[in-house]
């Protein structure tokens, strides 16, 4: 179902496809980086998440080995995201595409994410968690989330609520990640920026690779596939990847594994 929506046609596969993946040069890739799920383990909250102690050296030596072309991409806001990631000063996409952080630090949000209707969206979406108290609203500058991880009975209502509000509030999509429903502009997504960014000066040319765990990053880790780089799926779940890792300490793992891989 999910597939028909993003328009996939193609074969998922729900099968673990290779745990050894190929060692790539990166001083020729470019290495995008989801957050949740695929660097850190998922939590009961979004501000519950913990992170290796080696992560930012990790990063860091990541950074060197492509040449600056490590790239965070996650659905959190860039603000909110970078506090798990201190240390870690390379590009920064977040908000799933809606934000955008410069080498010069600045934060950049897409022209559809209106900062009025965020406003209100994110007032009407507070408001309704706080008469479903299993229901865990979290504002982003670019969307609101409501997480029902605590109580799934509230994965329907939520629903409900979210798809009332796309309704009514036009260039706000609604989508569906683990364990909760989030509205964001219509028309982002990280296979968006993802294709802008490799058109850049210092991108162009290099072979794209993406560790993603969610629904939400599928037509990123297919587009990924369709140029011929590398998409790495970490968990479960059908994907359009060439390869999968189990969890958040397989990916950190692998990539360890890379930076010590001469070329
Ligand atoms: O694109 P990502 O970096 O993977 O971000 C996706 C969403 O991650 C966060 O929510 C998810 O992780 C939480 C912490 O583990 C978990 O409690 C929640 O159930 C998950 O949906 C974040 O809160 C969202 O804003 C991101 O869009």
């Amino acid at each position: 179902m999910y597939y028909e929506m993003i328009g996939f046609h193609g074969e998922a596969q729900d099968e673990p496809l290779t745990d050894e993946i190929e060692c790539p040069d990166l001083s020729k890739a470019t290495l995008f980086l989801d957050l949740d799920g695929t660097l850190v383990d998922l939590a009961p909250t979004p501000d519950g998440i913990q992170v290796a102690p080696d992560l930012g050296e990790l990063l860091g030596l990541l950074y060197e080995r492509t040449e600056g072309r490590t790239v965070i991409i996650s659905g959190r806001a860039i603000e909110d995201a970078a506090q798990y990631l201190q240390g870690f000063g390379g590009p920064m996409i977040g908000g799933h595409g809606a934000q955008e952080r410069l080498v010069d630090g600045t934060i950049k949000r897409h022209e559809l994410a209106d900062e009025t209707t965020v406003q209100r969206l994110g007032d009407m979406a507070d408001s309704f968690a706080a008469t479903h108290p299993g229901l865990l609203c979290e504002r982003k500058p670019t969307g609101v989330v409501l997480h029902f991880r605590k109580d799934e009975s509230l994965a329907a209502p939520a629903y409900a609520f979210l798809r009332a509000l796309s309704e009514t509030h036009r260039g706000f999509d609604l989508h569906h990640s683990k364990m909760a429903y989030e509205l964001r502009p219509a028309g982002i997504g990280k296979d968006v920026s993802m294709r802008k960014m490799m058109q850049q000066d210092g991108f162009a040319g290099t072979r794209p690779i993406f560790f993603g765990d969610d629904v939400t990053d599928e037509p990123a880790l297919q587009w990924v596939a369709a140029q011929g780089g590398i998409a790495v799926k970490i968990g479960e779940g059908e994907t359009a990847a060439q390869a999968r890792l189990e969890d958040p300490s397989s990916a950190r793992r692998t990539l360890r594994r890379w930076t010590q891989k001469e070329h």
